[in-house]
């Protein structure tokens, strides 16, 4: 593979984009059983952020599959294509300068573990949605936990395909305790303390 291709060095740099955006370029990668509030954050964030000047793009599971990554589906292999597809998405995303957010069940340790090797040091951080089956099930929002239950739909997710939680994620945000501003503060202090954005951009929160 990749024969006959020679790789073009970039006129604009990395660097370049990051000091005239004036923050860092990362990925922030939310993992979490459906439900458990990836998209609702990962938004909810992104949407805070543009407000503060800062430069993001969410990349949502449902979404992507709709356009990319069409061809997939849910089994072990799909998902981790998914994934390897997405981080290389992500990879390009932060050499354009910006933050990343994605929101993607993720259920696989070396899949996200792939995706981080493929990033710089300081360029991923994994953000565990840590919300309960049961709550998960309880909200529902998309009527998904009741067709698996009723075996209409295979291979989900935390019914009869497995979720590997993280070992040591950089941030947990736990959905069942905190409201969503908590959540959304917790990751944009955590983002100040890195110093990857400017301090003082929690404090409108
Ligand atoms: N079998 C099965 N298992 C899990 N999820 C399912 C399944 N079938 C459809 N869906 C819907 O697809 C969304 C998950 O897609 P992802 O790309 O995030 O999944 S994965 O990372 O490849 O495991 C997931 O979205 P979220 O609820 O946002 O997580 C579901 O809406
Ligand atoms: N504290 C909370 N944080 C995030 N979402 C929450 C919270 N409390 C309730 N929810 C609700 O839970 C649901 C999560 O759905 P969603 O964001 O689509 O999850 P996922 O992307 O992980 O599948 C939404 O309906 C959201 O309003």
């Amino acid at each position: 593979m990749a024969t006959n291709i020679v790789w073009h060095e970039a006129s604009v740099s990395k660097e370049d984009r990051r000091e005239k955006n004036d923050h860092g370029s990362f990925c922030l990668w939310f993992t979490g059983l459906s439900g458990s509030g990836k998209s609702t954050l990962a938004n909810a964030l992104a949407k805070y952020l543009f407000e503060a000047n800062v430069q993001t793009y969410v990349l949502d599971g449902d979404n992507v599959r709709h356009g990319l990554n069409k061809d997939l589906g849910f089994t072990d292999e799909d998902r981790k294509e998914n994934i390897r597809r997405i981080g290389e998405v992500s990879k390009l995303f932060v050499d354009g300068g910006q933050i990343v957010v994605t929101a993607f069940i993720s259920p696989f340790r070396e899949d996200r573990q792939q995706v981080r090797d493929i990033l710089n040091e300081n360029e991923f951080f994994e953000i565990y949605v840590n919300c309960s089956l049961d709550e998960c099930e309880k909200r529902d929002p998309k009527g998904l936990y009741k067709k698996a239950r009723n075996n209409e739909i295979k291979h989900f997710t935390g019914i009869d395909s497995p979720y590997e939680a993280p070992v040591n994620p950089e941030l947990v945000v736990n959905t069942e305790s905190q409201s969503i501003q908590e959540s959304v503060k917790t990751i944009v202090q955590f983002l100040e303390e890195k110093g990857l954005i400017k301090s003082g951009i929690s404090n409108g929160i």
